[in-house]
């Protein structure tokens, strides 16, 4: 779809709340019993502060404990357990060791009472509604363009020779490199149709692909390719986003911040310390923290 329709199709409608909502609802996931839990109680009580009209599902693996699922439910979420899902034996070195749970992702595609889902990590907060989405036409898969130029991409060929989708032009793709790399997007956020047969499909396919870096990140863009649209990077800033391509990045426009488990910086600003993003970037210092 042209990106002029998908910016019409994003365009926050008179918001008024049908008398039956449709089957649509938000949805993150949530394994062990560390801190992760705490972005997505953040998560809930930032899609009640934009006053969104649709629940939040929880996807818990077994290790979540019953005190955080209860945690959960004080917040008004759903909590549904899952299985783990994990990839084919393989001697893959991970971008970040603990992504291999990630592929646990999978099993919302089984989330089939709700026609329309929007993903959101529990490392990710909501600033402004964006019900809007779940009105994107059906039949694709829409999610936020990633950035190549973090150290977690060290693996890669486009991070070996400076190349960025979001900056294509900055250095161009050698031609004795073969194609460029199709549109990748980042899978902290992403709109979703929960399907049965895409389901069993996805898990079917997982089980002759070798993991990669990125995991279930990987995965997704793999299967999803051919009916993968971007959507705007208000919908998902990765924090990286600040400081590798500020000219991007409308602040005022950015209604989702994505605190990525790579940043390993402590932003400081002059009025304040906070940890992820600041709304004041010309305040900033970015230290390496470590
Ligand atoms: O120990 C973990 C690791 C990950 N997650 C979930 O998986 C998502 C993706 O992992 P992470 O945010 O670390 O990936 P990033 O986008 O930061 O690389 C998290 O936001 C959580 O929702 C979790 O619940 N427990
Ligand atoms: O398991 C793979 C993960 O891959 C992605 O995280 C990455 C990605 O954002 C890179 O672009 C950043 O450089 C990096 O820091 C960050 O960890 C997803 O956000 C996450 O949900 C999950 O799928």
């Amino acid at each position: 779809m042209a990106p002029e329709l998908v910016q019409a199709a994003l365009k926050p409608a008179g918001f008024t709340k049908p008398a039956s909502l449709p089957s649509w609802a938000y949805v993150s996931f949530l394994a062990g019993n560390g801190d992760y839990v705490k972005g997505v109680v953040g998560l809930a009580k930032g899609l009640r502060k934009v006053k969104t009209a649709y629940p939040l599902i929880v996807a818990v693996l077994p290790d979540v404990p019953e005190e955080h699922r209860r945690i959960l439910e004080s917040q008004g979420c759903i909590v549904r357990e899952i299985e783990p899902v994990y990839p084919p034996e393989n001697q893959t070195q991970f971008a970040m060791a603990y992504y291999v749970i990630n592929y646990s992702k999978l099993r919302i595609w089984e989330f089939v009472e709700y026609s329309k889902m929007i993903y959101l990590d529990g490392d990710i907060q909501v600033y402004d509604n964006i019900d809007h989405l779940f009105d994107l036409p059906d039949g694709h898969f829409y999610a936020v363009m990633d950035c190549f130029c973090e150290k977690t991409w060290s693996h890669t060929p486009q991070y070996k020779i400076g190349y960025c989708q979001q900056c294509p032009d900055k250095v161009n793709w050698p031609a004795e490199m073969g194609r460029p790399p199709s549109l990748y997007f980042n899978a902290g956020m992403f709109v979703f149709e929960p399907s049965i047969s895409t389901y069993h499909d996805l898990l079917k396919t997982l089980k002759v692909t070798p993991p990669t870096p990125f995991a279930e990140q990987d995965f997704l863009n793999m299967y999803f390719k051919d009916i993968y649209k971007p959507i705007p990077l208000a919908y998902n800033l990765v924090l990286a986003m600040l400081w590798r391509h500020p000219e991007n990045v409308e602040l005022d426009k950015v209604k989702v911040v994505h605190y990525c488990a790579a940043l390993n910086l402590l932003i400081i600003c002059d009025e304040r310390c906070i940890m992820g993003a600041c709304t004041e970037v010309r305040h900033c210092k970015l230290l390496e923290q470590w």
